[in-house]
This record gives C-alpha cells, structure tokens and sequence, in this order.
C-alpha cells in the first residue's frame, strides 16, 4: 500500500486528513438522521420521500418503474387485476384521491368501497422498501370506437428491482387471491357490442346448490367435479391440459339451467361473462372477446343449439351465399363460425387463460352439432330434468321450508296418473303464493287436478256429463213414477182398473228403482274408502256442474263416479 501511495507521488498526510473530514461528515449525518427519526413522524417523512420521489431527476438517477397494463400480449393481465384487488387494501395517508361507491341496492347506508382513481397514488411498504403505485389511463380514439389503455405504473428504487419481482409481486398476486376468495361481491359481465367492450355490473343472483333442485346424486357428482377442478391446477400441467373445465346444461326450458349457472358462480366464487353468442361478427371478433376474460372465471353461452345452427350453416354456406346475393353476403356480418368456437374451446386459443370453467346451455342437446358433444369436448354433461319427488321436496324444501307433507307425494301421484310433465318453475312458481305450507301445497294439488281434468280429460268428463244427464232424466222418472204410485195408492179408486194397474206396476217398479238406488247411495256415503277417494275437489266439481244431488243419488255407479274424477 504505502508503495502504491509513493507511486501516487501523494502527501503522506492526506489520508488522514481524509479520515479527518469523513469522521465529523459522518457522525453529524448520523446526528441529523436521528434527529428526522425521532422528531418527524413516519406520515411526514413518507410525505417528504414521495414528494422527493417525484422529482425526475432523482427517479431518472435511482428509480425504476414497472408497467402494468390492463391487457397483456391478447388477453387480460392477471397482475394488472391482482394490483387492482390488492391496492384499494392498502390506502393510507399518502393517497391523495379515491373513488368510492356501493352496489348494495338493499341498504343505502351500507358502507362503500373504494377503488383507485386515475392519478392516484398509492404508497405500500413491502419488506423495508417503499412501492409507489399509479393507475394511468390514456385515451385512444381508433375510428368509431373509444378505446382506453389503462396500465399501473410501480415505482421503486433501482436496487430493489430484483425483490419486487421476486418477493413483492408474488406477495400482491396471493393477497390478491385470498380477497377474491372471500368477496362478498361476484360481477357479471355482458358485452357490449357496441363499443366492443364487456361491461360489468354487481352479481347478486341468489341461487345456490342448497337452493337448486335437482337430482340429489347429480348435484353430488357435480359438486365433486368443482372441487376436485379448483384443487387441481398442478394436476393438469403436469399431464398437459389446460386448466379448464367444460359444462354442457341441457334440458327443457325452466328447469333451472340458468339457475345452475348461478349456483356455480356462487359455489365457485367466479365472475361470470355472459355471452350472447348471436351477438359476434366474426372469429377474429370472437377470439378477442374471448380472451379478454379473465382468469379463474365463468363463461356462459346460454341457448347454444340457436348459436350453432347459425354457425352450422354458415360453415356449410347454406345462409347467404346459396340466395346467391353475393353483395349482401359481404356487407352483412359473417358471425363466429363453429370451428372458430371449437379452436377456442380445446384448439390453440384455449390456452390463453387458466381457471375458467366454460357453459353452454340448451333446450335441445340433439340439435347441437356432433363436433361440440364428441367426447372430451364438454367435460361433464348435466341433464335437467322434468320434476321428480325428489326435485319436488327439495322445491318445497326451499320454497316453504317442509319437505315432509304427504301432500307433496299427493301432488306428484296426480302428476304421474295424468301422466302430465311439470318443470321446476312452474311449481316454483305455485310453492310461491301466499299462504300457510299446507295451504299452498294444497291449492296446487287442486290446480293440477283441475289441470288434468281441463285437458286430457275432457273427453271423458263430457261423457260423463251426458251420462249423468240421462242418469238423472231417469232418477227423475224414477221419482215422478214413486210420488205417482203413492198419489195412485192413495186415490186409486178414481181410474179404470186396467189403467190403474198398469200405471202401478209402472210406478212401483220405478219407486223400488229409486229407493235401491238411496239405499246404494247411503251405502256409498257411509264407506270411508269412497268417501276419502271422492275428495273435495271432486265433489267441488259435480256441484260445481250443478249436479250435487246426482252425485249422492247416482253413487250406485260408483265405478263410473271414480273413473270421471280419477281416471
Ligand atoms: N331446479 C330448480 N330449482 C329451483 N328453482 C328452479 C329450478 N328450475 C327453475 N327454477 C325457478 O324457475 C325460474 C326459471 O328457471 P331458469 O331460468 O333457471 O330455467 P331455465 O331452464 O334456464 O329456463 P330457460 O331455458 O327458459 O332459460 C328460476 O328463477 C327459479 O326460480
């Protein structure tokens, strides 16, 4: 060293008069810095600091900044919507600006919630370095359309670059994880075709899986397949499938395809986009709309069958081109085609995004097109059904909270003896109205009853109905006939003998007709097991057609009485 220094040709004395200058330098630096510690509080100095971070100069010198934009390459930017979650957690003294708001229609003194505003800025200290966030928004205006790029831009100093990538992004992409698990609120989003945009609003459908009736071991085995699809990210890169999972929901309309839809989002704790797939123009419009979903999200394309007829035929050329009106044909939007639907669904396309869970709803499965049901496609085909007992306790269940009336069982025996069909929304629709569990289950009882009589019965009550007529023209005979033999008995005397005769024998025969018939009547009535079988309803109705006596008075026909009101 002292060579060096000789070599230097330096005074002897100048290193220590350097240590001389650096020593008090030194100390009073460490002086002032405990000095600002202990008399300026934490907010003021990071005041002061964000101030000085503003300064370009010192940026330029020692900062670094991170872009994070909304979208990436072709599809939504996870980090961008992680930072998104995550900052409106971490507002503190320093931000300047906020937006604030509440969706809850229900109580308008609910607290409201924050997100970050344009401009903002949002201070976070991670790790003994301090981040310094701002969302932007630049406006882009390309022909008819408003297009707005919006990006956050991170701030740091220079040596942090590495731990913020390393330790501080994977730190916001967790926090931001765990605050959507737990949201209370879920969105939908509907594109808007117009500005080519999907536009969302707060999801507050109530459906869940206790609320959805259906085939108690479908819903398990549907339950399931969630479960085992959220826990098993891992598992498909390691066998090399995109993380994703196919739902096909078939079945005739109100049967609850919509509200299964719902329950899953609820369940899964999802976003939902929600589609309609008559409303693309094209496939390059479709890939778009598609990818700028984000991850861990619903896609719902509802009535599917109508979607893929469209698309069907215009793969095939069947629409425009065969009216052969060419320039129609080129002015019109050509809409996604099925193979476009098909590349999104497990082609190249389907890798962009993970976590998604696709459903298509239909009315008709048989209309769809083979391409969409081979499998593999669809992970899980889920058939909603016709109401079944099981399906009509759990609607009564959720309905009216009793699960345990005969009447339900009641209710589902007519259902099958008039061999009618009857979906989930309509006794939805009847479990609804006013009125005690019992009442209400009751009422529709009636109604079908009534229903059944209405349609397939007709026919049959209309006969019976003329039978009754000419039951009671002879019931009346019958009685004209007794009250004549009795005035004959009592003023006999006045007729001739042979005509006296015949009209007795006349009336005689017709009295003893009637009486057998009181007599069977009386029979009939006092028998519980006919008694319970003609119910209220059923007598309701003979009365109702005027016939109440000839419902008493006829019960010697008693297998014709059953089979007008049961069969
Ligand atoms: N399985 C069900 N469980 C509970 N409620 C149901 C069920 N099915 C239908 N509903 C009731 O009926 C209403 C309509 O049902 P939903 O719209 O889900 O039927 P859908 O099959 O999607 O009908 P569409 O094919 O006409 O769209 C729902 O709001 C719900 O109240």
């Amino acid at each position: 060293m002292s060579s060096f220094l000789r070599e230097m040709a330096m005074p002897p004395n100048f290193l220590s008069s350097l240590v001389n200058i650096y020593a008090p330098i030194s100390t009073t630096c460490m002086v002032f810095r405990t000095i600002v510690y202990e008399t300026i509080p934490q907010p003021v100095r990071n005041l002061i600091c964000s101030k000085l971070s503003n300064c370009r100069f010192l940026n330029f010198l020692f900062g670094f900044t991170f872009t994070i934009e909304q979208r990436w390459k072709f599809g939504y930017n996870e980090n961008y919507r992680a930072a998104e979650v995550y900052l409106p957690t971490i507002i503190g003294p320093s931000t300047d600006s906020l937006m604030l708001g509440s969706n809850d229609t229900r109580d308008l003194t609910s607290e409201p919630r924050f997100s970050i505003s344009v401009g903002a800025k949002v201070v976070d200290f991670f790790e003994g370095m301090r981040l310094e966030w701002t969302l932007h928004c630049d406006e882009q205006q390309t022909s008819s359309i408003n297009n707005s790029r919006k990006y956050f831009l991170l701030r740091c100093k220079k040596k942090y670059r590495e731990r913020v990538l390393e330790n501080y992004f994977p730190h916001v992409s967790q926090k931001a994880l765990s605050i959507l698990e737990n949201r209370e609120n879920l969105h939908i989003y509907t594109y808007n075709r117009e500005c080519s945009k999907w536009e969302s609003s707060v999801f507050n459908h109530p459906s869940t899986f206790d609320t959805l009736a259906m085939e108690p071991k479908l819903k398990k085995s549907l339950i399931k397949d969630l479960d085992y699809f959220l826990k098993r990210q891992s598992y498909y890169e390691m066998i090399g499938k995109v993380w994703k999972r196919g739902y096909l929901v078939y079945g005739p309309p109100g049967t609850g395809k919509s509200s299964l839809v719902a329950a899953i989002a609820n369940y899964v704790r999802y976003n939902v986009y929600d589609l309609q797939f008559q409303s693309v123009r094209s496939d390059a419009e479709l890939r778009n709309i598609l990818t700028s979903t984000s991850n861990r999200s619903i896609l719902a394309i509802e009535d599917i069958d109508c979607a893929t007829t469209a698309s069907h035929c215009r793969l095939h050329g069947s629409s425009v081109a065969e009216e052969g009106d060419a320039d129609q044909a080129t002015t019109m939007d050509q809409g996604p085609t099925l193979s476009g639907l098909l590349n999104f669904m497990d082609g190249l396309w389907s890798t962009c995004g993970e976590g998604k869970i696709i459903i298509f709803t239909t009315n008709c499965k048989e209309k769809l097109d083979p391409a969409l049901l081979r499998p593999g496609r669809m992970d899980f085909h889920i058939k909603m059904e016709y109401c079944t007992l099981e399906v009509m306790k759990m609607l009564a269940k959720s309905y009216l909270d009793d699960d345990s009336s005969n009447l339900i069982s009641g209710i589902h025996d007519t259902i099958s003896e008039l061999n009618i069909k009857v979906t989930p929304a309509e006794v939805a629709q009847h479990l609804m109205k006013d009125g005690t569990p019992e009442c209400v289950l009751a009422n529709y009882y009636l109604y079908l009853r009534d229903r059944g009589y209405q349609s397939e019965k007709k026919p049959m009550i209309e006969e019976a109905a003329t039978e009754i007529e000419e039951l009671e023209e002879t019931l009346c005979e019958a009685e004209a006939a007794s009250i004549l033999y009795s005035i004959i008995e009592e003023e006999g005397s006045g007729m001739q003998e042979q005509e006296q005769e015949e009209s007795s024998c006349e009336a005689k025969s017709a009295s003893v007709c009637f009486s057998m018939m009181e007599e069977e009547a009386a029979g009939m009535e006092k028998n519980p097991e006919i008694g319970e079988t003609l119910g209220r309803k059923d007598y309701e109705i003979v009365k109702a057609s005027g016939m109440k006596r000839m419902l008493i008075k006829s019960r010697n026909k008693r297998s014709r009485m059953k089979g007008i009101v049961f069969h």
